[in-house]
């Protein structure tokens, strides 16, 4: 039910490794078992019987081991939406771990063989010493057409001066900061930005990566712009980075950027002259309860002495991350015994520690960035759903929506339903022309942001927040709803009839709360609430995530049952509103 699966998503709050560094695998802790040759668990061998567990399995495979291994890889590239790491060197069968030179040679003939049949790219990683020999990690990504990339968002959340826009600005441009704010300048939208040096609106920065892993951004040595359509062109993936405001005043923006662009990792930014101060513990909490895997970058290593970074940041740090995962994953306690929850070594977050002056370990931080995949996978027969989170108005061509694609296929001429209106319902709209990253495309998957050009349509009559539908889904609006919800701060009680405002995915609307199965709510609490919205009705589904918050007041929760009374509603209203004329005239 939408309960149970309320809190189990929860307790995923923390991130496997295999997030991060999917060559330890995802293999079911419990299980005990251990990776075979690349890192993977042995559901293949049994399923295959046939013996892959040995590093020298790829030597000089039989026919039937390198259909199996190629099956296998190709479940991967499906499961890691278009890539995978594998590692050459290491079996689990217990051996010494390492080949020697010929051995490795003669195996990475075979991956490289393997790639060939799926049409994919093998990029070395790195190369290290064992017992045995060398054990060396490979990126495997699959071939993709001129115009399409794999996408990854990545929400960059921090304090005040944390370093944010000018890393963005670093990676981005290729040019080191001056520590006065000289990166940055390249990214600042609105004339006020420029002027305060503070990131008030949700920014869009990209950084693509080719084949070979190499930065494919080169700015415009005139302008200092970015061509977004070359970049796209020439790269295999593209980071799209949604700058969020680290200013407490702007927290309404980082909340929607939180929920609404759908972004598949968080990097906090921590500066490591101030360590965690302000804001930082605030979108931690937040990533966390939206079960957004997060990791760190600590700014400014030029400006902190050694042992002062070791002891007063990262050991916040830690501590910080530690105590706020405690409390968001305890108070979520699970509902049965194998959903329970451990701080074991699988979860991980990891911590890069940089400058933006001197460039130090920048590389690895790109390295990184480049391996992150896309957490939305993506099936042809799903039918389309499209969040709209901006809406725009583009001379000569019309009103054009953007947002996320949340799953399906949606194609040039396609016919989707667009709602819901103030009355709730949906109208039929015809997809135009369609943008990936401002390049012309003919399609979009899930987990793809776009922009579409639709015509015969007032921009006034779409809002953010809206979606766009295939008509095999028969959406219906909804005005209530009820959700579980864990109180993080609210300075007195929350009772019935409290208003505030919530963010679910695009949705920004406030609620009020009907009814609660508890009298009143305090910092700390966790309740079953029923909700209702006061302008319009929306498109709401069950297990979406929300963040409820007013002032200081914030809640975070999971929708456990959308009620579509619409049309029962309306009829009482409209009946109302009639009787009431009738007795004025
Ligand atoms: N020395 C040094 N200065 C840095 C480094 N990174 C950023 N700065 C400086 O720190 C200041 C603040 O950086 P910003 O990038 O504006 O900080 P922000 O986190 O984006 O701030 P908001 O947009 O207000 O949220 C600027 O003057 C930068 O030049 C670094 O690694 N070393």
């Amino acid at each position: 039910t939408c309960k149970e699966h309320f809190f189990v998503t929860q307790s995923e709050s923390l991130v496997p490794a295999c997030m991060f560094a999917p060559d330890r695998g995802c293999a079911d802790e419990q299980s005990g078992e251990e990776g075979f040759e690349d890192g993977e668990d042995t559901n293949c061998e049994s399923a295959d019987h046939l013996d892959l567990s040995s590093k020298l399995v790829l030597v000089s495979p039989t026919g039937q081991q390198y259909d199996s291994l190629l099956r296998h890889l190709r479940e991967r590239i499906e499961e890691g939406c278009g890539e995978t790491i594998y590692v050459v060197g290491m079996g689990s069968d217990g051996g010494d771990y390492g080949l020697d030179e010929k051995d490795m040679e003669a195996s990475v003939a075979t991956v490289r063989s393997l790639c060939e049949q799926i049409e994919a790219d093998l990029i070395l990683l790195r190369e290290r010493t064992d017992t045995g020999g060398k054990i060396r990690d490979y990126l495997i990504r699959r071939r993709v057409g001129e115009q399409d990339f794999l996408e990854v968002r990545v929400a960059v959340v921090g304090n005040v001066d944390a370093g944010k826009s000018t890393l963005l600005g670093v990676l981005t441009h290729g040019e080191l900061d001056n520590g006065r704010g000289f990166a940055r300048q390249k990214l600042f939208r609105h004339k006020h930005e420029m002027e305060s040096g503070r990131t008030s609106s949700v920014g869009n920065d990209i950084l693509g990566f080719d084949q070979e892993g190499q930065v494919v951004n080169k700015p415009d040595s005139h302008g200092g712009g970015l061509d977004w359509t070359k970049i796209c062109e020439k790269s295999s993936k593209v980071i799209t980075f949604i700058d969020l405001a680290g200013h407490e005043k702007y927290l309404k923006t980082t909340v929607f950027g939180m929920t609404g662009h759908l972004p598949d990792f968080c990097m906090l930014m921590v500066g490591s002259n101030a360590g965690i101060v302000g804001m930082t513990k605030e979108h931690l909490g937040l990533a966390l309860a939206l079960n957004v895997p997060v990791f760190v970058v600590v700014t400014k290593i030029d400006m902190c002495p050694a042992n002062i970074l070791q002891g007063k940041c990262i050991f916040w740090l830690l501590l910080s991350l530690c105590y706020i995962s405690y409390i968001i994953l305890n108070i979520f306690k699970p509902a049965k015994a194998h959903n329970s929850i451990h701080f074991s070594s699988e979860k991980m977050c990891p911590i890069f520690q940089i400058s933006n002056v001197t460039g130090e370990n920048m590389d690895l931080l790109k390295m990184f960035l480049n391996l992150l995949s896309s957490r939305t996978t993506f099936s042809n027969d799903e039918p389309a759903e499209f969040q709209i989170d901006d809406t725009y108005s583009v001379p000569g061509v019309g009103t054009v929506v953007s947002g996320t694609t949340l799953r399906g296929l949606i194609r040039l001429n396609d016919m989707l339903l667009l709602g819901p209106d103030p009355l709730g319902t949906f109208i039929p709209i015809a997809i135009k022309s369609i943008h990936r990253k401002r390049m012309p495309v003919r399609e979009v998957r899930g987990g793809q942001t776009a922009s579409f050009a639709l015509k015969k349509i007032k921009r006034s009559t779409i809002r953010k927040g809206m979606v766009m539908v295939s008509p095999k889904l028969m959406p219906q609006a909804t005005w209530e709803f009820e959700a579980e919800i864990l109180v993080l701060h609210h300075p007195t009680t929350i009772s019935p009839r409290y208003q505030a405002m919530v963010h679910c995915g695009s949705i920004r609307q406030t609620a009020t709360i009907l009814t609660m199965n508890k009298d009143c709510l305090r910092t700390g609490d966790k309740a079953s609430v029923h909700f209702r919205f006061i302008k319009t009705p929306e498109y709401l589904h069950c297990d979406q995530k929300l963040v409820f918050r007013e002032g200081r007041t914030k809640a975070v929760g999971t929708i456990t049952k959308v009620l579509t009374v619409l049309a029962l509603w309306f009829l009482h209203r409209h009946r109302a509103q009639m009787d009431k004329s009738m007795w004025t005239r």
